[in-house]
């Protein structure tokens, strides 16, 4: 397809940061191991080490070479077009945008818009602009039809002759469920949808009543400003690349969450003119806050303080609740984290055929599902494979949740559904969701026994060990979450505050494990690597359930055969091949195998690669296994391929990429969303 592997070495880039070198001792001796390992750099074999490069600067945004070569400064990363420009841009007829419709069937007749049809009908046009078919095979030849791209397919030419697409098989992701229903979806945008269930249990709570709105309606539709409470940066995978503001409009509400009044809808026209804000940057002053700031506003209160002893009071009804609770049984299972934009459904596929027990979408929130935006229900896609599947949402209000888990538990079909409440993300926790939570038990107490209520599906939470460092919080919940009504809890072993700084302390999830009430399943995150590191919280503290792994599954996706053969699997360069391989097979597959599928696969897949180029080949180490924490030396691999996948220079992922999914379009730049080598990020959970 592209260069091998050796001619790219060649045009290698050098990493940014200064990678640890491994100087000498004081009396000239070379440090031993055990001597870096204490200083948390890799302890690679000194036959495989490399002189730090110079550095070129290009880790955080890489550019094609073609366009590098164009420009001056190597490094510029392109504006961000706004959503009209793209919109306008999708409108105009180019030869290249050509019907779906027709390029699945081949024939202009087939599409119903006929001329007023968007797109180009202009099949001829189409095949002389079209670029060259990619090397490999289309995604879709093994399938139950023919490729649902047709002629837009960058594998055309293995199609079979004659096997052409018709609209009945429109949409034959028929390994994919989970997809929202069309009529649902209007009457989500209409604000039509009816909730009895979550209602119901609701006002059985008390936290539902006729009331005063908060929302000031205006004659033409508009909202209050103020009471937009809700808002949040997507960078999930099928929603990537934009930040996009979603509101929620609040109903007369006190500060815990009760609702006075069940009007609760957004209104369209403030939806886009809050976007608009936030595609103009104005949301960075309006929406965003800062970190002091946002601190103030998650205060834990007295009030809240003294609400703590009402916590243990649970309403008879609840009980007989959790005991009609269907049951999920976690125990022993490998559990790959919700991971937003790298946790996608191809990653997702991955994993599991290396072992993953239970896979998770990525985090989802409440107002957006409740809006019917289709980039967000798109998280909640299942592949056939993934037979213990959950869902994870966030939301601030037990309103947004519980009414979200009953159209979750009515349009999809998942085993379980989690509540993230770790989430550390600043426009999420301003808003009173993700970790914000952990400093509101009343309304934690509310927002679970309102989705447990709703459902019988098992409701989930994901927490971290408290807001602020050194006040570590769910020791003195956790038997409450089980009597709310969650039947598992995930525990990430650090402080919202904390975010990735130190390593997670499993010590206190061990002591939070022992104080939990037996109903209630705990899992453990934090940091697990490998197989060995899994087997010892599973021996140090027997009552957990399982281990939930995050990083140690983008690093290294095969750590689930690990633990299940336990052995530490030293996997050549050629094998990580094929696992991207099969990844791209899968993203083609979901994606599409057009040209917007290949590029949105290769982006996805240029986001995985900077987190599996921290991984340290088993053969390289003097100490075995590797931990998550060490910074690895700067290092040559025992082949020219396995040096490449060394490299955390995005140019040099791209280079990855193009072996797989052929050049760069011009004009290609490239950003890491989470910036996985910064060892102190916060993500997520
Ligand atoms: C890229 C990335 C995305 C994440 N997205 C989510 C998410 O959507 N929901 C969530 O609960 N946690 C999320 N997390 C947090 C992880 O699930 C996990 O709690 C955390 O990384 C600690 O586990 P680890 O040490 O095994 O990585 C994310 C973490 C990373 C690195």
């Amino acid at each position: 397809m592209a260069e091998s592997a050796a001619d790219l070495i060649e045009h290698m880039n050098l990493v940014i940061d200064q990678p640890p070198s491994q100087p000498l001792n004081p009396n000239g001796t070379h440090r031993t191991p055990e001597e870096l390992v204490a200083k948390a750099i890799a302890p690679v074999k000194r036959e495989f080490l490399r002189p730090p490069p110079s550095r070129t600067n290009q880790r955080d945004t890489a550019v094609s070479d073609a366009d590098a070569k164009a420009s001056k400064s190597s490094v510029v990363a392109k504006e961000k077009k706004s959503k009209r420009q793209l919109k306008r841009e999708r409108r105009q007829k180019s030869a290249l945008h050509l019907c779906p419709e027709v390029a699945k069937s081949e024939d202009v007749s087939s599409c119903a818009y006929g001329d007023k049809c968007r797109f180009s009908h202009d099949i001829e046009a189409f095949k002389a602009e079209k670029p060259a078919d990619l090397e490999g095979k289309c995604p879709f030849t093994n399938g139950d039809g023919p490729c649902p791209y047709g002629l837009a397919c960058r594998f055309y030419g293995t199609h079979e002759d004659g096997a052409k697409g018709n609209s009945s098989n429109a949409l034959k992701k028929n390994s994919e469920i989970n997809v929202l229903n069309k009529d649902v979806q209007k009457l989500l945008w209409k604000n039509k949808m009816k909730f009895p269930k979550a209602d119901a249990k609701l006002k059985s709570l008390g936290l539902m009543g006729p009331g005063n709105s908060r929302v000031k309606k205006q004659d033409d539709g508009e909202v209050d400003q103020n009471s937009v409470n809700d808002s949040h940066a997507t960078v999930a995978s099928d929603s990537a690349d934009k930040l996009e503001c979603s509101l929620e409009v609040r109903t007369g509400e006190n500060a815990d969450g009760i609702i006075t009044t069940n009007e609760i809808r957004p209104l369209k026209r403030v939806k886009s003119i809050i976007e608009e804000k936030c595609c103009s940057g104005e949301e960075a002053n309006g929406l965003s806050v800062p970190e002091k700031d946002l601190e103030n506003s998650c205060p834990e209160t007295e009030l809240e303080v003294m609400i703590d002893d009402a916590l243990t009071e649970t309403d008879g009804s609840l009980k007989i609740h959790l005991r009609e609770k269907k049951l999920i049984d976690f125990r022993g299972k490998l559990y790959l984290a919700p991971l937003t934009t790298v946790g996608n459904l191809p990653f997702r596929r991955v994993c599991k055929v290396l072992g993953a027990d239970v896979t998770c979408g990525e985090m989802a929130m409440c107002t957006n599902l409740l809006q019917g935006q289709a980039s967000e229900w798109a998280l909640l896609r299942r592949h056939s494979s993934e037979d213990l599947f959950g869902v994870q949402i966030c939301g601030a209000y037990p309103d947004t949740v519980a009414r979200t888990v009953e159209l979750i538990d009515q349009e999809c079909n998942v085993d379980f559904i989690d509540i993230n409440m770790g989430c550390p993300i600043d426009i999420v926790v301003d808003k009173g969701a993700g970790s914000c939570l952990l400093t509101k038990p009343m309304r934690m107490k509310r927002v679970i026994n309102a989705a447990s209520g709703t459902v019988e599906k098992p409701i989930t939470v994901k927490v971290r060990t408290g807001y602020f460092e050194g006040k570590n919080r769910i020791d003195s919940l956790i038997e409450d979450i089980g009597n709310w009504g969650a039947s598992a809890v995930t525990i990430h072993g650090r402080s919202r505050q904390q975010r990735y700084s130190k390593l997670a302390d499993w010590d206190y999830i061990y002591h939070c494990t022992r104080k939990a009430p037996e109903s209630l399943q705990v899992l453990g995150n934090g940091d697990i690597f490998s197989y060995t590191g899994w087997n010892k919280h599973k021996s140090d503290c027997p009552e957990l359930s399982s281990c939930m792994i995050a990083r140690g599954a983008l690093i290294k996706p095969w750590i689930f055969t690990e633990i299940k053969e336990q052995r530490h699997w030293d996997i050549r360069s050629g094998e990580r091949l094929d696992i991207l391989k099969d990844y791209v097979h899968f993203g083609l597959e979901h994606w599409g195998s057009d040209t917007k599928g290949v590029e949105t696969t290769r982006h996805f897949l240029l986001e995985w690669l900077s987190y599996t180029c921290r991984y340290i080949p088993v053969g390289l180490l003097d100490v075995i296994p590797q931990q998550i924490n060490w910074r690895p030396p700067s290092y040559y691999g025992r082949d020219d391929l396995e040096t490449l996948m060394a490299s955390d220079s995005a140019a040099d992922w791209i280079r990855i990429s193009e072996m797989l999914l052929g050049k760069v379009p011009d004009g290609f730049t490239f950003a890491p969303k989470h910036k996985s080598n910064a060892y102190d990020r916060a993500e997520n959970g």
